[in-house]
């Protein structure tokens, strides 16, 4: 028997240690091990897991590791002689995550991380580390979980001038407002359910205040516009204002309400934004519901693409770590922003004032001769073209000192931010304004 002439030479198993051991670590063996013999053909050699760390050695994981070498801390696990790669499952831009990391790289061992924060905040630094020390850093993981977004935008897309970039990027917060949407019940008690399914991070305020939206953009930004976004110049805003009055005047006037993450090149720099949205119903992204992520890119030559699936939970999140592993395995490494390390420069995003577009602004208003033509008088004073306007008489409200109040709903036109905000702040002062109005921008998505 003759040995086919294209066979390679058995490659080493690639061995692996894995420096957090939680809904994404413990993932991670999981799927290395269900699916070792399917892993072994794609990659053309065996991925193991050598070593791991977490913070409680007892815990049952759901996973065996008495054959696996245990280090008290992670950044021991990133110079461990038994580990070639290291993935970092811990969380968190500073402290264990950002040592372990810098250690690895340092120590020419590639790294695989499912760290937004890091990244988003420090990626810049560790990328010139990575390139100084001829090794791949990886992060697939890190921006909607499952969707390849990464791979699309640094590879698929490697020859585009890319416009516009975004989607729904946390499926905590995606989750929420379905459920809300759907059954009108409570914030918190769905923000429950969200932590138990292990969509939410550990602090769930930075997926409901949109940092954990910001940290998948800025990211999703610097590989767009091949410019490192500074992530304190991204604007944020969460979705904890958002009523369940909110989602019912949405529906009423053809709208969902989304947490999206926008990103646009102009000519005089990044515009990265995330906030609410209305988007209109019948739009694509309007249908993407519950745990599911959508990226939506548009390209020069390309046009607009976009991307569904699972962006949290421990098998969409895991698929994405281990193809990171695969590629490493393989050795094809891509530059970490999709640009050489040492022609980087990061950008500064546009400030929020400088946005434009159209606006909902729910107002809760005395029922009395008047008031409309007050409040349309200030829009008018700021340059503020209305689009419609719905008085809420059915949600009409007595107070226990006998005002009449009655929501009302104003549609603008397209407008610039700045106007938007002074014109919203002279509204709240008018006698007749009973409560905080809630602005919203509306998106064509
Ligand atoms: N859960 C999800 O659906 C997704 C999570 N990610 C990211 O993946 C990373 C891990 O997330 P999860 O697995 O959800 O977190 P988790 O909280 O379930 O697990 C974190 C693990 O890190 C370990 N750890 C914490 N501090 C440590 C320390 N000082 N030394 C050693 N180990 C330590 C913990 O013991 C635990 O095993 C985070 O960066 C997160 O943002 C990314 C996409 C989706
Ligand atoms: N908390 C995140 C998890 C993935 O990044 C989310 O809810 O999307
Ligand atoms: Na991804």
């Amino acid at each position: 028997m003759t040995s086919s002439p294209c066979r390679p030479a058995p490659k080493p198993p690639l061995r692996i240690g894995i420096a957090g051991l939680g809904t994404v670590g413990a993932g991670v063996v999981k799927l290395l091990r269900e699916n070792a013999d399917l892993i072994h053909a794609r990659a053309g050699r065996e991925l193991v897991v050598t070593a791991v760390s977490a913070r409680d050695r007892t815990r049952d994981r759901g996973v065996d590791l008495s054959n696996v070498a245990w280090c008290d801390t992670p950044e021991e696990l990133a110079t461990h002689p038994d580990v070639d790669v290291v993935a970092e499952l811990i969380g968190g831009a500073e402290g264990p995550a950002r040592l372990t990391v810098t250690r690895a790289l340092e120590n020419r061992r590639p790294v695989v991380t499912a760290n937004k924060a890091l990244i988003a905040i420090h990626g810049a630094e560790l990328a010139c580390t990575a390139q100084a020390a001829g090794v791949p850093l990886m992060f697939e993981a890190a921006v909607a979980g499952g969707i390849p977004a990464i791979k699309t935008v640094r590879e698929g897309l490697a020859a585009d001038r890319i416009l516009k970039i975004g989607g729904i990027l946390n499926g905590t917060c995606n989750y929420i407002l379905t459920v809300m949407h759907e059954t009108g019940r409570d914030f918190a008690e769905i923000l429950a359910d969200a932590q138990k399914l292990g969509y939410a991070e550990a602090d769930p305020s930075t997926d409901v205040d949109g940092i954990d939206t910001a940290h998948k953009l800025a990211i999703l930004a610097g590989l767009a516009f091949g410019r490192p976004v500074v992530f304190a110049s991204v604007y944020i805003e969460g979705i904890r204002r958002i009523g369940a009055l909110d989602l019912q005047f949405a529906r009423k006037m053809g709208y969902r309400i989304k947490l999206l993450g926008i990103a646009r090149q102009h000519e005089n720099g990044i515009e990265a934004r995330v906030h609410p949205c209305l988007v209109p119903q019948d739009a694509p992204i309007a249908q993407v519901n519950g745990v599911f992520n959508a990226v939506v890119v548009e390209g020069a030559f390309v046009g607009r693409l976009m991307l569904e699936g699972r962006g949290a939970g421990e098998g969409p999140t895991a698929t994405a770590v281990c193809a990171d592993l695969i590629d490493i395995a393989r050795g094809s490494a891509m530059p970490v922003w999709g640009c050489a390390a040492d022609s980087l420069m990061q950008a500064v995003a546009l400030p929020a004032k400088s946005f434009t577009g159209e606006y909902y602004l729910r107002l809760n208003v005395e029922d009395r001769p008047g008031v409309i033509a007050d409040i349309t008088a200030v829009l008018r004073d700021n340059g503020v073209s209305l689009r419609s306007m719905l008085q809420h008489a059915d949600a009409h409200d007595v107070r226990p000192d006998g005002t009449h109040a009655v929501p009302l709903v104003l549609l603008t036109h397209r407008t610039n931010e700045a106007a938007m905000q002074h014109a919203l702040h002279h509204i709240a002062e008018l006698p007749a304004v009973l409560d905080e109005p809630a602005l919203i921008r509306i998106e064509a998505a």
